[in-house]
């Protein structure tokens, strides 16, 4: 039988440091190990040891802990050998395990062999490398959720929902003589319309995780000289863009990020959006457009003194972008408290006033507060997306009669979660997956 080979990595940040540690996982990690320390290791135990070099001689002194497998990181027979943080140290450590017969580990490898030896799933994997990369408390505490199992637990609970779904709805298309009675029709129709309440609840989970990892994406449009460019500017507490009063000011995307309340926010501001301009202003409205495409939010400045002028080019715009926030800008030249029922939040880019209410906005929009949030990735998002879509779809063929239709929609929205966790796996996602990771991950 092929046997696996050993890995070795430096598991700590690269860089001086307090304490340094290379870490060996496979089936020869003991021995390389043991002859590196010139001694026998027990499992679980931490050994006070010198660390000999390629020529046998004492590179540094430190403490080496054995994991036998499966009881460990990876699955494997794991070795920590923790040293002084010196990088000098270390490399010539990793340079001692290559030459008893390990080899370094790509990026990501030890998680890999966790997830392979059925350690982790792989959505907990991904959040093991969010948890590294968390910019602030707030995304550390969503990734340990979903590296706890949280987010794979209520996906993996949805898949069987699915799979009982299935199987009754086969055995109905199996025994099709006895035709399901009314009864057990509705009951049928009910456990699928809650299957897919729960995937979209989850779905809208996903996508405030995501956010909470990737940061907001929010697109500012608006007919021309609303006041976009200084709305960023306000938000974003500098002169950023240009302002004048020539309506066609802004030609290309400009964008900045600002963080409200620990969130990323990345604003990005658009030429205005009309029905006629010069060939740069057309493609400036081109661009904004695309960005739209790919927006999480679009904030549209309207001028609050003639907020109809313009609408109509934007609202065509808008199709599709999942939150859309109307704001009537430069209140400061209405000559009095505006008129009730008028759509949108009031705001002066000018004097600042009501851009509290447009942060709190924001802040919503971006997951604020969103305590039991876990954290997400796209890729979980659009599996979650098209499982709702197959969901949709099974209670069409339901609807019409064509149980086998169903049953086929529903066999693949299972799939789809099953991406998730891994379950179910595209060959190309995996490399992808674990290459984006640390080096000793
Ligand atoms: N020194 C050290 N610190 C570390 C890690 C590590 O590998 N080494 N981790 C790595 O990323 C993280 C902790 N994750 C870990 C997960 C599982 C096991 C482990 O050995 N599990 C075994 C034994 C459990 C036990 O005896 O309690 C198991 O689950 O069977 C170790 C660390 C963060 N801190
Ligand atoms: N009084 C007042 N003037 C504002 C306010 N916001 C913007 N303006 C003015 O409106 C004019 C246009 O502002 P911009 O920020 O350049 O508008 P824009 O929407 O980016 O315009 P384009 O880039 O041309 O599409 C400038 O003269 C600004 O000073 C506001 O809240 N109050
Ligand atoms: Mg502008």
């Amino acid at each position: 039988m092929h046997e696996r080979d050993t890995i070795a990595a430096i598991a700590s940040a690269a860089g001086r440091g307090g304490i340094g540690i290379v870490r060996l996982s496979g089936p020869r990690a003991r021995h390389i190990a043991e002859r590196i320390c010139k001694r026998g290791l027990r499992p679980r135990q931490a050994h006070h040891v010198r660390f000999h070099d390629r020529e046998g001689a004492v590179v540094d002194d430190g403490i080496a802990l054995l994991f036998v497998a499966p009881a460990s990181y990876t699955g494997e027979d794991v070795v920590e050998l923790q040293a002084h943080g010196s990088p000098v140290v270390l490399h010539e450590m990793l340079e001692a395990c290559c030459a008893l017969g390990a080899r370094r580990a790509r990026a990501g490898e030890f998680s890999e062999r966790a997830w392979e030896n059925g350690r982790l799933d792989l959505a907990q994997a991904e959040a093991v490398a969010d948890l590294i990369a968390a910019a602030d408390l707030r995304a550390a505490r969503a990734a340990r959720r979903s590296l706890e199992g949280e987010f794979s637990q209520r996906v993996d609970a949805l898949a069987h929902t699915l799979i009982a779904l299935r199987v009754q709805l086969e055995a109905s298309i199996d025994f099709s003589d006895e035709e399901l009675d009314a009864d057990g029709e509705a009951a049928l129709r009910r456990r699928l319309d809650a299957a897919r309440g729960q995937l979209a609840a989850l779905l809208a989970a996903a996508e405030q995780g995501r956010r909470l990892r990737d940061g907001l994406h929010a697109v500012i449009v608006g007919p021309p000289n609303a006041g976009k460019s200084s709305l960023l500017n306000a938000l974003a507490g500098s002169d950023r863009a240009i302002v004048t009063d020539m309506p066609g000011t802004t030609r290309d995307l400009l964008q900045e990020t600002i963080r409200v309340d620990g969130i990323e926010l990345t604003l990005v501001d658009t030429a205005g959006l009309r029905e006629q301009g010069d060939a740069i202003e057309r493609e400036g409205m081109r661009r904004a457009r695309n960005e739209l495409a790919r927006a999480d939010a679009a904030l549209v400045v309207l001028d609050a003194r003639d907020p109809e002028a313009g609408r109509a080019a934007v609202e065509s715009a808008l199709a599709g972008v999942p939150e859309v926030v109307w704001l009537l800008n430069k209140r400061d030249l209405l000559p009095s408290a505006p008129a009730a029922g008028s759509e949108g939040l009031l705001v002066s880019a000018r004097t600042g006033e009501g851009l509290e209410a447009l942060h709190a906005r924001l802040r919503s929009l971006a997951g604020g507060g969103g305590e039991g949030a876990f954290s997400a990735r796209a890729r979980h998002v659009e599996a979650l997306r098209h499982a709702h879509g197959l969901l949709g779809e099974a209670a069409a063929g339901f609807a019409s009669a064509r149980p086998e239709l169903a049953a086929d929609s529903l066999r693949r929205a299972h799939d789809a979660l099953g991406e998730i966790t891994g379950r179910v796996l595209p060959d190309a996602l995996l490399g992808h997956i674990f290459a984006t990771f640390c080096i000793g991950k």
